[in-house]
């Protein structure tokens, strides 16, 4: 309780104030329970009345429900023929419904049998595919045993070809190209690959298979030391000549001729597409690729030999030297005629002979003289050579004491060895030796049929003078494969040039070009033939090339 006057008079005041709000509130509750009261008190009385018209009600219905019974009894009747409804119903679905379980349970045995059909079809289709794999590895080893079998005849191959003269021919069957298409012939327009009647079937078969209406049918096939199909790229034709460099450097003589048709290949294969150069590297032909190639062996292998270049052309059975170039005769459009090494004539002069240093000095050299080689569009080839190209390098190497006649490539990285031959007799003492070798590129003009390439005035004389060498140069192989004892090297100057490569040890490469369309057939044929000829010239092994300082060779 407060402890002063003033205090307990606020106390009292609050307190009666409460008291008062109380009061109201009650008064207020009061009221909402009088006025519930009444509302209880009017229900009450609704009920009531509403209980004496419901009495009053019912007396009222009792014969509205008797008149209410037929219709009762129909819908009773109703009712019960709807349950003998439903009961037929529920029957004739449970037959349905047994009809379809029975179908049901059959697909399903046909689907287990199927599963089971299928469970054994994958067992025995894992039973092949091991199967295949089996005879897949056989098949690779096979493949295998095949490749070096293949490696072993090659090698054999390569000793019975020193053995009998290292006379090789690869054949090089070019591609398809728009000069093949015969003027109006819809066959060979329409379809590149009718015309196409010479393939390679392995990298030493040719075959040639043609059946033209009106002409005999051809299916015919030639082995060579090395096929090589119309995809096969510069670069491996040259892989197969990279060895002879190596040979020329240990002092043997190297020759390597491209044969074969106008328009086959032949100067796309030794000098590559464009003959004044500008080619992409991969182009390159034999010619640049071999002369680089002997340069990047000289500078692995000091100390240098000598290198000399003669490049010279035989046109109309003429030699000219296309290296001369200060002569006016040459300058004016004449050429200047020169002679074989060895010809009884002195009175011609011999070839232009350049010291180079380096494979692009080299390659400088041989692309002027290039520039004035003769050449003349035909009708088979628009860029025709009309003489025979001979490019010579001369490699004069000083030859160490221990060197004398070793087997070949011996000290090289590379070589196409011969068997070994016995040692040679020492020199005398203070005498220097020098192997002197010489590697020949030889780009033939190709033979042609005068009616076929249009040729006529001077181009007939031209045609006709390339025909008469290639056939001299045929003879040639001829009497030597059948070891005649006279050979005709004298018939022609082509073969008279090439008379050391052709009848003595050199190393003697025959690069067959051959056009794989039916245009071309006929001469395809005679070109395969003169490879095969070549192939049978047996001229016992090369040797090496060695000359005293002071002596000739
Ligand atoms: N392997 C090849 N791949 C692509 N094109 C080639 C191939 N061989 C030759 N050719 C093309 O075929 C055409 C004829 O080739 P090439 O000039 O070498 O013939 P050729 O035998 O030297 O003819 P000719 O004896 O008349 O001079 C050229 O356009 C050449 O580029």
């Amino acid at each position: 309780m407060p402890a002063g006057g003033s205090l307990w008079g606020g106390f009292w005041e609050q307190r009666a104030r409460q008291l008062q709000r109380q009061v109201q509130s009650f008064k207020t509750l009061n009221v909402a329970l009088f006025f519930s009261v009444q509302q209880y008190q009017e229900r009450i009385r609704e009920n009531r009345s509403e209980a004496t018209r419901s009495l009053a009600g019912d007396g009222r219905q009792q014969p509205l429900r008797r008149s209410r019974y037929p219709a009762l009894n129909q819908l009773c009747q109703g009712v019960r023929r709807l349950k003998e409804d439903l009961k037929e119903f529920h029957a004739s679905s449970l037959v349905l419904l047994r009809g379809y379980q029975a179908e049901w349970e059959a697909c399903v045995s046909e689907v287990a049998a199927a599963v089971g059909g299928m469970r054994l079809d994958a067992e025995a289709l894992q039973a092949c595919q091991a199967t295949a794999a089996r005879l897949e590895q056989s098949l690779q080893e096979s493949r295998a045993r095949l490749r070096a079998e293949r490696q072993r005849r090659r090698l054999l191959h390569n000793a019975l070809v020193e053995l009998r003269g290292n006379l090789r021919v690869h054949c090089r069957i070019r591609p398809l190209l728009p000069l093949d298409n015969e003027p109006g012939d819809a066959v060979s327009q329409s379809s590149a690959v009718s015309a196409e009647v010479v393939r390679a079937v392995d990298d030493e078969t040719v075959l040639v298979k043609c059946n033209r209406p009106g002409h005999p049918s051809i299916n015919k096939t030639y082995n060579f030391d090395r096929v090589y199909g119309p995809a096969e790229s510069q670069s491996v034709v040259f892989g197969d000549v990279c060895p002879l460099l190596t040979s020329l450097l240990d002092g043997y003589n190297v020759c390597v001729m491209a044969y074969g048709q106008t328009g086959s290949g032949k100067s796309y294969t030794m000098l590559g597409p464009h003959s004044k150069g500008g080619e992409s590297h991969s182009d390159m032909g034999i010619v640049p690729r071999a002369v680089e190639e002997l340069f990047r062996l000289i500078s692995e292998n000091p100390p240098s030999p000598e290198v000399e270049v003669s490049v010279v052309e035989v046109y109309n059975n003429d030699i000219v030297d296309l290296l001369a170039k200060d002569s006016p005769a040459v300058t004016s459009g004449a050429k200047r005629e020169v002679t074989a090494a060895g010809d009884a004539r002195k009175e011609a002069a011999p070839p232009t002979c350049k010291a180079v240093g380096s494979a692009s000095e080299l390659l400088r050299l041989v692309r002027g003289g290039l520039q004035h080689r003769a050449r003349l569009p035909t009708l088979v080839h628009e860029d025709s050579s009309r003489s025979h190209l001979i490019v010579t390098v001369t490699v004069t190497t000083a030859l160490g004491p221990d060197s004398a006649d070793p087997p070949t490539g011996a000290g090289r990285k590379s070589s196409v060895c011969g068997p070994a031959r016995p040692p040679r007799p020492p020199e005398p003492a203070g005498r220097a030796e020098q192997a002197c070798a010489t590697l020949q590129l030889v780009d033939l003009a190709g033979s042609e049929c005068a009616g076929v390439s249009g040729a006529t005035g001077p181009a007939l004389r031209e045609t006709s003078w390339i025909n008469r060498s290639l056939a001299a140069l045929a003879d040639v192989l001829g009497a030597l494969s059948e070891h005649r004892g006279h050979v005709p090297y004298r018939n022609s100057r082509l073969t008279h040039l090439l008379q050391d490569s052709l009848g003595g040890d050199a190393k003697f490469l025959v690069l067959l070009c051959v056009s794989p369309s039916q245009k071309h057939v006929a001469q395809t044929l005679q070109g395969l033939g003169f490879g095969t000829r070549a192939r049978q010239v047996e001229r016992g092994q090369a040797r090496r090339r060695p000359r005293s300082r002071t002596g000739a060779v």
